[in-house]
């Protein structure tokens, strides 16, 4: 074994070099990262890709020693830069906007919270107004699982929630009441008139038809939350993983939803976090 230094010096390995080294990795996997996040389906993944022959050719042209070709793909290169900058001007202010709403700066929750706080709002409008008048409704609010699946089955509509938009869908005999509303994780009405798997389960009342069937069905597969107005009886019921949650009165469908949907003021911030937010507080107050 000689040869081969069996020391073994922790001190090396976590030396300013090593650590600036990963940091650095880090960083450049962070940004990588969210830039393919961002360009996903947009023009600029075909710029990408372009870049990314660029690039490639310039490489080879080094190792080749091809003189010209070399000087010629640095010129397109240091002109493109600023070429691209005016051409993405729009996207490049998205992503920076972006940046600055990530989570580190705690001002995204407080303008999460007003977000889900005006959308129960809305949601209540709608309930409160179909309650009263019998008009059934089965509206699913998708969670974590992706709803895709039963998105494809309904009219496509990308709207944002609005009282007056949901009571409008559901008035019947108008092309879209039949089926339930999809809300994506945006807060956006997806699609209308969309098909939910029904429950074959022997739990539901018998008094309760399809459209509460659908309600638990969807809440057998996914953790979407679903709300129902019954047309029979205008009663408010809600489903989730399974569960029903039968005729709630107003108090109590609005302290759920608040519950599920409204993100707890600071509950899982990080001690980075607080620090940012308060620098960032104290900056905002100045
Ligand atoms: N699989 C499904 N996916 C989505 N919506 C459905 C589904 N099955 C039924 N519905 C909706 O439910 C309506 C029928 O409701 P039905 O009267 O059978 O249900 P219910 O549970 O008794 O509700 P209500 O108390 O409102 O009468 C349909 O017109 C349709 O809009």
């Amino acid at each position: 074994m000689e040869g081969i230094p069996m020391h073994f010096n922790i001190a090396n390995i976590l030396s300013w070099r090593s650590l600036s080294l990963i940091l650095d990795v880090l960083i450049i996997w962070f940004l990588v990262y969210h830039l393919v996040v961002l360009i996903r389906g947009t023009k600029a993944v075909q710029l990408a890709k372009g870049i990314v022959l660029i690039f490639a050719v310039r490489i080879i042209a080094g190792i080749l020693q091809l003189h010209t070709t070399t000087w010629l793909i640095d010129q397109i290169v240091s002109w493109s830069v600023v070429g691209i900058i005016i051409i993405f001007q729009p996207e490049i202010r998205r992503g920076l906007e972006h940046l600055g709403r990530l989570p580190i700066f705690g001002e995204r929750e407080d303008s999460q919270r007003d977000e889900s706080l005006k959308f129960i709002d809305e949601l209540d409008k709608s309930i409160q107004y179909m309650s009263k008048r019998r008009i059934g409704a089965l509206i699913t609010i998708q969670q974590e699982t992706g709803l895709d699946d039963y998105i494809e089955t309904g009219i496509k509509l990308n709207a944002h929630v609005t009282g007056e938009l949901l009571i409008n869908i559901f008035i019947p005999n108008t092309p879209l009441h039949d089926g339930a509303v999809i809300i994506d994780k945006d807060h956006k009405i997806a699609v209308a008139a969309a098909y939910l798997p029904l429950s074959d389960s022997s739990m539901i009342p018998k008094r309760l038809g399809t459209r509460h069937r659908a309600a638990v069905g969807i809440s057998e597969v996914t953790d979407a939350i679903t709300i129902v107005v019954s047309e029979e009886t205008g009663g408010v019921t809600i489903t989730r993983n399974g569960r029903l949650l039968l005729d709630m009165t107003r108090e109590e469908y609005l302290k759920y939803l608040t519950a599920q949907l409204v993100p707890k003021q600071h509950k899982n911030e990080k001690w980075y976090q607080k620090i940012v937010r308060k620098i960032w507080k104290w900056g905002a107050d100045r």
